[in-house]
């Protein structure tokens, strides 16, 4: 792959286009404002989202889509899960035949209630072995400070993740392949939700004995989704399952669970909603859109209903915390 073009010049966007670029790939890399593509032709630095880092010459900027798009042979799209289907729709016309279109989102759609991959391939109008997905521990900050990280690369179409992995591998990335799509996609979006509810947990002054009992528990209703919808159960102990998921909970870089931490502390949606500055917790959308999924299909998943009456029906984190302690005795395979 000689010529990637990446959309959305947020944290990972350019993250990732730098990591393509250090692989050797040239990068095009489409910025929503004019003035963030230009700063960075000027100064080869995105102030807004990495302000320390300088990215490399064979990563051009952009405005123009067209221009980004034009001759790609994958395009990777880096905006927020719930505006990607609209951001799409615009780029249909240009986005270049047979190229691999790659999601960096993590999340499930609100109403439509589906995966990104679904709504890249719906919107796109492509078969489904010409999506592929990003996911694991990948925290844009770290990566754009070059500090070791691996990842997977899904796609049901090996080859494709293959010419993929060439394309974005280097000294301090290594990508791993994988053909359980619906698995890495399922482990992305729900451990932003576990996140949050690790955040609060955070919070409210508890430790580490609570933080392991949420991502274990947190990854046993993740587990039990993915069985539901057909993911390999082995997914969800590899880096786009269990290691996503520890990086997000654990990390005072998480969006996520920096957000559920406030909420912990006691500010309202509205107050973490300021202080994260226009940046996406995707998990306070996406708690939604997976516990109807859930519901959708019988799936418990108790963790995930408590942040979303946290963050939509004004439970208060503390009464969350009684609620899942108080829930029926069971197995813990049950
Ligand atoms: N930041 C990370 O560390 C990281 C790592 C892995 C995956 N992700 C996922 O990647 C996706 C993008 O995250 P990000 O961190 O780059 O987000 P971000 O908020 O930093 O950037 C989002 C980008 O999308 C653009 N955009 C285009 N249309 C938009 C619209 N209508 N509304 C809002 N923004 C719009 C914004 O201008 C911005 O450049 C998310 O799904 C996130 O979960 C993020
Ligand atoms: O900052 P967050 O919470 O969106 O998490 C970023 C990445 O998804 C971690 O892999």
């Amino acid at each position: 792959m000689k010529r990637v073009a990446v959309m959305g010049a947020g944290s990972w966007g350019t993250a990732f286009a730098k990591v393509l670029a250090d692989s050797g790939t040239d990068v095009v890399l489409w910025a929503r404002r004019a003035e963030v593509a230009d700063e960075i032709t000027r100064s080869r630095v995105n102030p807004g989202y990495l302000p320390d880092t300088v990215l490399p010459a064979n990563l051009a900027a952009t405005h123009d889509p067209a221009k980004a798009l034009a001759g790609a042979e994958a395009v990777v799209l880096g905006v927020p899960s719930q505006t990607l289907r609209a951001n799409l729709a615009q780029w249909r016309s240009a986005l270049p035949a047979g190229a691999t279109l790659v999601s960096l989102a993590k999340g499930v759609e609100l109403g439509t209630l589906k995966r990104m991959s679904e709504v890249v391939r719906e919107v796109a109008g492509v078969p489904e072995d010409q999506v592929a997905v990003v996911s694991g521990p990948n925290l844009a900050k770290e990566i754009a400070a070059e500090q070791p990280t691996a990842t997977v690369i899904a796609c049901t179409d090996h080859d494709r993740a293959v010419d993929l992995q060439h394309a974005c591998s280097n000294s301090y990335f290594r990508p791993y392949t994988n053909v359980d799509v619906v698995g890495c996609e399922l482990g992305g979006a729900c451990k932003n939700v576990i996140a949050l509810a690790c955040g609060m947990a955070a919070g409210l002054g508890f430790g580490d004995n609570t933080m392991a009992s949420i991502i274990t528990r947190g990854l046993a209703e993740t587990a039990r989704m993915g069985a539901a919808l057909g993911a390999d159960p082995l997914t969800f102990a590899g880096l786009a399952g269990l290691g996503d998921l520890v990086a997000t909970c654990a990390s005072p870089l998480s969006r996520n669970r920096s957000f559920g931490e406030r909420l912990g502390r006691g500010d309202t949606v509205a107050q973490a909603q300021e202080a994260a500055h226009g940046q996406v917790a995707e998990g306070v959308k996406s708690c939604s859109s997976i516990r109807e999924l859930a519901a959708r299909i019988g799936v418990d998943m108790p963790i995930t209903d408590g942040v979303h009456r946290v963050c939509h029906d004004g439970l208060d984190p503390r009464a969350l915390t009684t609620a899942l302690l108080g829930r029926e005795r069971k197995a813990e395979r049950q």
